[in-house]
């Protein structure tokens, strides 16, 4: 590994001696434990936050308390920070990144408008910069809204909603995208001491306090996800990836059942999970819907191990840090593998044929695309242009692919 400025060269290695991973911690965890944080009155002790920029923005924006928050490509820190300051009756300007005033937000700003919000559009209609003008009186606790384009917007408002004098219903419509991060953010909230009932489609929180609690957070399963990926494309190698339980409020730990089919076997043990190779049970399709932040891992999987594979629930891929179908289908491309998109968002994955020397990996300022191109090592030598993307959920990404101890 030779990392430069702008460049990181990842020389080719097929096998590996077993190694340990330390994992970052979850952001998601981390986020929502540090808005229920900042909206509990009492001292919680919250242990293992993360060291994602995500998370550490959130940290700071909290602390300093400016004028203006800047959250910089953070999609949760911007939609759980609008709801916050508003719910908070605070005056604020909400910004980001040229991508995070690309992603949309008008849902949940028309859901804090109804609750009785006063939110201004400072450039285009439904997406940030925001000026956020407090809510000094609630005018309603019954709140219908789109499930279809993000959680977020969910998850921001369920926060919020036990602070609020009148409480929330929130009444889910449409396709429900993200499923396992609403119910995160519920069982969080619950840890916290909150009572809700779900039923259908109908989630309703009363006004109650949060509750002082300790609350450590879990290692990181999306950012497992690229080592299972690593092992499945390798020939031989074992893996210990530390701080994974096997009763995750993660939904991307969905990842222990996919890779059961790619070739990985996972075995929970104290204090983490141990990865062996098997052999592979064939994957034919699988549904990204409540998972989509593994689509980009399984892809690259697919294409290196030869698994032809339909890809389904990716419609929220378009809005996240890049437009990640575009971005995989270019970088796919480059050791001829695809990723197809055949009628009513029914994509196929079409593994590679023949493998360049040398595949240097564009990143899209999104790093999830540095990290699932990595396993690609195990086929070829890679070039990954801007590795820094991994900052954004796993700065220590690439110190842990040098403890990758090469068997040759
Ligand atoms: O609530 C969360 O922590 C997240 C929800 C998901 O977003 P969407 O709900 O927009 O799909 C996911 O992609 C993102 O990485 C984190
Ligand atoms: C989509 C992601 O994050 P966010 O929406 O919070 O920016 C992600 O981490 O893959």
């Amino acid at each position: 590994m030779n990392p430069t400025l702008e460049t990181l060269f990842l020389s080719q290695i097929s096998a590996f001696q077993p190694t340990v991973i330390p994992l970052p911690s979850s952001k998601s965890e981390s986020n929502r434990a540090l808005v229920i944080d900042a909206l509990t009155e009492g001292e919680n002790k919250l242990s293992n936050l993360a060291e994602a920029r995500d998370t550490q923005t959130m940290i700071r924006l909290l602390g300093e308390n400016p004028a203006i928050f800047d959250v910089l490509d953070a999609g949760t820190t911007m939609r759980f920070l609008t709801a916050f300051v508003a719910a908070t009756n605070q005056n604020k300007v909400m910004t980001g990144t040229p991508r995070m005033c690309e992603r949309p937000i008008g849902i949940l700003v028309d859901a804090l408008r109804e609750i009785g919000a006063e939110i201004h559009y400072m450039n285009k209609e439904g997406f940030p910069p925001l000026a956020i003008h407090g809510l000094k009186e609630q005018k309603t606790n019954k709140i219908t809204i789109r499930g279809n384009v993000s959680s977020q917007y969910i998850s921001a408002l369920l926060m919020i909603a036990p602070v609020l004098p009148m409480g929330l219903e929130l009444e889910l419509t449409g396709k429900i995208g993200s499923r396992t991060y609403i119910e995160m953010t519920l069982e969080l909230m619950a840890a916290f001491g909150i009572k809700y009932a779900w039923e259908g489609n109908f989630i309703k929180v009363s006004h109650q306090a949060y509750q002082p609690t300790q609350f450590n957070v879990e290692s990181d399963w999306s950012g497992a996800s690229y080592w299972f990926s690593l092992l499945a494309c390798s020939d031989e190698g074992e893996l210990f990836l530390e701080g994974l339980k096997e009763n995750s409020l993660q939904g991307d730990s969905k990842i222990v059942d996919i890779m059961d089919r790619l070739g990985v076997k996972s075995e929970f043990q104290n204090g983490g999970v141990k990865l062996t190779k098997q052999p592979v049970k064939g994957l034919d399709s699988w549904d990204f819907t409540h998972c989509p932040d593994l689509a980009q891992t399984v892809a690259v999987t697919c294409a290196i191990i030869g698994q032809k594979t339909k890809f389904t629930g990716l419609e929220s891929l378009r809005i996240k840090e890049t437009d990640r179908i575009y971005a995989l289908q270019q970088e796919l491309g480059k050791f001829n593998a695809q990723l197809k998109e055949g009628e009513n968002e029914v994509f196929t994955l079409i593994p590679s044929v023949t493998m360049p020397n040398e595949v240097h990996i564009h990143t899209y300022d999104d790093h999830r695309m540095a990290m699932a191109f990595m396993p690609l090592m195990t086929k070829t030598k890679v070039i990954i242009e801007d590795p820094s993307v991994v900052n954004k959920s796993y700065p220590s990404f690439w110190k842990h692919v040098s403890l990758i101890d090469i068997r040759h």
